[in-house]
């Protein structure tokens, strides 16, 4: 079952998400000397650069290590990287740009910029399946790549990555990425992780925030119908894995049983 915690407001949220992200990356850098991150657009950098650009407590476990991460899209948007509507360009902004010198500078896994302006997206979408596998699958056994943490959002339609309801690309089960070339939300042309890839991470976590989020988490955690949104089967999928951080404006009138503290 995936735990649905409600704070008082976004400061609070900030803090406990900086927390759980930094667990994630100490977790993986004891197992493996790095720490690989697939992030989404939208209000995710905005949320995450206030929990990560935080001053911390002092302690060794409140560091953010930026050298020892490589951080990768959950969904992108096929234009150029410095246009307004690019993930890319928005965690460069949010995030990127303002890490402090001292912190390190992480490894960032753009899209191809050589090919936004395609008509078909597939060629993107294979090529920064390329670039998953130079990073994850050092053998061709490798069936997926396994994320140390995804961090997803949640749209009033119940998509997540660039998954639209009722689109074929919900029900992949081979490919690491897929195009989509009529995302209902603009822009149309977007590549996506797939919901296999997204579920096999070691952690997973919604952000959602405010008001207007408040409908359709009542629709994903309180009714049947809301378990085969695309954010829904992330939650079926990935189960304990599954961690969603909202404030109480979003979570107001949600029945399922909510979590305050991590
Ligand atoms: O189009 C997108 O929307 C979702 C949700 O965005 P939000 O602004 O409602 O948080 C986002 O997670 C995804 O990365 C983005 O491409």
């Amino acid at each position: 079952m995936p735990s649905l915690y409600s704070f008082p407001d976004v400061d609070s949220l900030a803090k406990q998400l900086r927390k759980y992200v930094l667990i994630n990356q100490n977790t993986a850098l004891s197992r493996h000397g790095v720490f690989r991150i697939a992030v989404s657009g939208g209000s995710l950098p905005n949320t995450l650069a206030k929990a990560l650009l935080a001053p911390g407590d002092g302690s060794a476990e409140d560091v953010a290590h930026f050298s020892k991460w490589e951080i990768f899209f959950a969904d992108e948007r096929a234009v150029p990287l410095d246009h307004p509507d690019s993930n890319y360009h928005l965690i460069k902004e949010e995030l990127m740009e303002k890490i402090p010198a001292n912190l390190g500078a992480p490894t960032v896994h753009p899209i191809d910029a050589g090919h936004v302006l395609d008509d078909d997206p597939t060629e993107l979408a294979d090529l920064y399946t390329e670039d998953l596998k130079r990073t994850f699958a050092a053998k061709d056994s490798v069936k997926l790549p396994v994320f140390d943490l995804i961090l997803l959002g949640v749209g009033p339609d119940g998509h997540t990555c660039s998954l639209f309801p009722g689109h074929p690309q919900l029900r992949e089960k081979d490919a690491w990425v897929v195009g989509v070339v009529d995302s209902p939300k603009p822009p149309p042309k977007r590549i996506s992780l797939t919901l296999p890839v997204v579920t096999h991470a070691v952690s997973i976590a919604f952000v959602a925030t405010g008001g207007g989020k408040k409908d359709i988490l009542k629709r994903i955690f309180d009714t049947d119908e809301g378990h085969s949104l695309p954010s829904g089967l992330v939650n079926v999928h990935g189960a304990d894995k599954v961690s969603w951080f909202s404030d109480d404006a979003a979570t107001e009138g949600v029945s399922f049983p909510k979590r305050a503290s991590l």
